[in-house]
């Protein structure tokens, strides 16, 4: 890949970068690097697409987003969610507690993930989440337990693992019987049964999700066509399915790439649903990536220049730490210098200052750049800061979010002193 995604928000004008109304130069002047830079603008336009199609023709809604605030978990951004009517997808209690701390309720969050503990179950069902998508029988034993410690009934649904290929990176393939996600397609209706006569349990809906970053509709379809079926043996065997969680997934442009467009996607799955007599099922998108990915940038300095015997590297302030995804998956992500320099094209890799091998950002890319200079880290909004980590005592990088010519710093730098917090040397 070499062309650059196609973004809402961020602009290049006359050699330089802005987002929104604010030269990305300038943040880096003001916030130093590395930082995230977010555009509200951006976020807004993607959370629209969505909601446009979550009301369907007679002006009824019938689909609604949660969030898969495991791609970005500022609590700004989840703030601004909350506002626009997002619900929210979480997998940790830590998850619930941003929803909480950002404004958000519990009422209207999903429980994802494969290993809930007891804590973060009894913390759920205290704060009243709208459903635990559960994925296995143990994990609904455990469930229903505490719920009736609580003398509660615990709203479930449970997460199919359909057996389609996403064609995607096999780390981000969650779909497929070797995958640890889901219950197997064959073990679904026993399970619902098994949870039927469970006291405390309260079956709500039906889950699934395939992959993350796929650019096709047709393994969405082929999952949701596998999915209705198990709901129409369901209702036949007198199990009512209010909800059809159909997870995230959908892919973004990270330069080349052609997802199919957000609102065209949510219209042919709700069709889709439609179309096959499932009128009253009310559905739940949970997209990560497709509403954050290209929403944020990642500002990294131009530390050195230095040419090898093979390649030459331009080693900037940013690192694995910052972003993992190239070192992960060898994720593509575009580079840019934020101001343009009349110095000739030279092609580098561009590696972060920690110590592994696989400490780079991104690899044979031709960029006109000297020591001083600011890139930009095109397409980092998602799993960006939020895989980030302290690797090599290194502090997590500031976020900024820019809302048309306002800059509001929505995370600070972590400081040296944080990152010691809480350690103790021995007497
Ligand atoms: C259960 C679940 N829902 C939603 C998502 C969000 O996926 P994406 O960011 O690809 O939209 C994920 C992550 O893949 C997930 O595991
Ligand atoms: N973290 C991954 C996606 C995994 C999604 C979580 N189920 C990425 O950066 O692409």
């Amino acid at each position: 890949m070499s062309s650059l995604p196609q973004l809402i928000g961020f602009t290049e004008q006359h050699g330089q970068w802005f987002a929104e109304n604010v030269s990305l130069q300038a943040i880096a002047n003001e916030f130093g690097t590395p930082c995230y830079v977010y555009s509200k603008k951006a976020l807004t336009h993607a959370f629209s697409a969505y909601d446009k199609a979550c009301y369907r023709k007679d002006g009824t809604r019938r689909a609604r987003v949660h969030f898969a605030m495991k791609a970005n978990s500022n609590l700004a951004i989840l703030n601004i969610f909350s506002k626009l009517g997002t619900g929210f997808d979480l997998v940790s209690g830590g998850e619930l507690t941003r929803v909480l701390a950002a404004g958000g309720k519990a009422s209207d969050c999903v429980f994802s993930g494969v290993g809930k503990s007891r804590a973060e179950i009894t913390l759920a069902l205290k704060a009243g989440v709208k459903c635990f998508n559960v994925e296995s029988i143990p994990e609904l034993e455990r469930i229903n337990e505490i719920a009736g410690s609580l003398q509660l009934k615990a709203p479930i649904s449970l997460r199919v693992n359909p057996d389609v290929d996403a064609k995607t990176h096999p780390y981000i393939s969650t779909g497929l019987k070797d995958n640890k996600f889901g219950i197997s397609f064959g073990d679904v209706i026993h399970t619902y049964q098994v949870a039927h006569q469970m006291p405390n349990i309260q079956i709500l809906g039906i889950d699934c999700h395939i992959g993350s970053q796929i650019l096709d509709i047709s393994p969405f379809l082929d999952a949701l066509d596998r999915v209705l079926s198990l709901i129409s043996e369901l209702e036949s065997l007198g199990i009512t399915i209010h909800h059809l969680d159909i997870g995230g997934g959908l892919g973004i442009d990270y330069g080349g790439d052609t997802p199919p467009d957000i609102t065209y996607f949510a219209n042919t799955l709700l069709d889709h649903i439609e179309s096959k007599g499932f009128q009253q099922l009310e559905v739940i998108f949970e997209p990560g990536r497709s509403l954050v990915g290209n929403a944020g940038v990642l500002l990294t300095l131009v530390e050195y220049l230095k040419p090898g015997e093979t390649k030459n590297f331009c080693i900037v302030d940013a690192a694995m730490n910052d972003l993992m995804r190239p070192s992960m998956y060898e994720a593509y992500h575009a580079i840019v210098p934020v101001q343009s320099t009349h110095v000739e094209p030279t092609l580098y890799d561009v590696v972060g200052p920690v110590c592994e091998t696989g400490d780079w950002l991104g690899r044979d890319r031709t960029l006109a750049i000297q020591p001083g200079d600011v890139l930009a880290i095109l397409s980092a909004g998602a799993y960006g800061f939020s895989m980030s980590s302290n690797y090599n005592t290194r502090p997590r990088a500031a976020e900024i979010l820019v809302d048309g010519s306002l800059v509001h710093v929505v995370r600070e730098r972590e400081t040296f002193e944080q990152l010691l917090q809480g350690e103790k040397t021995l007497s």
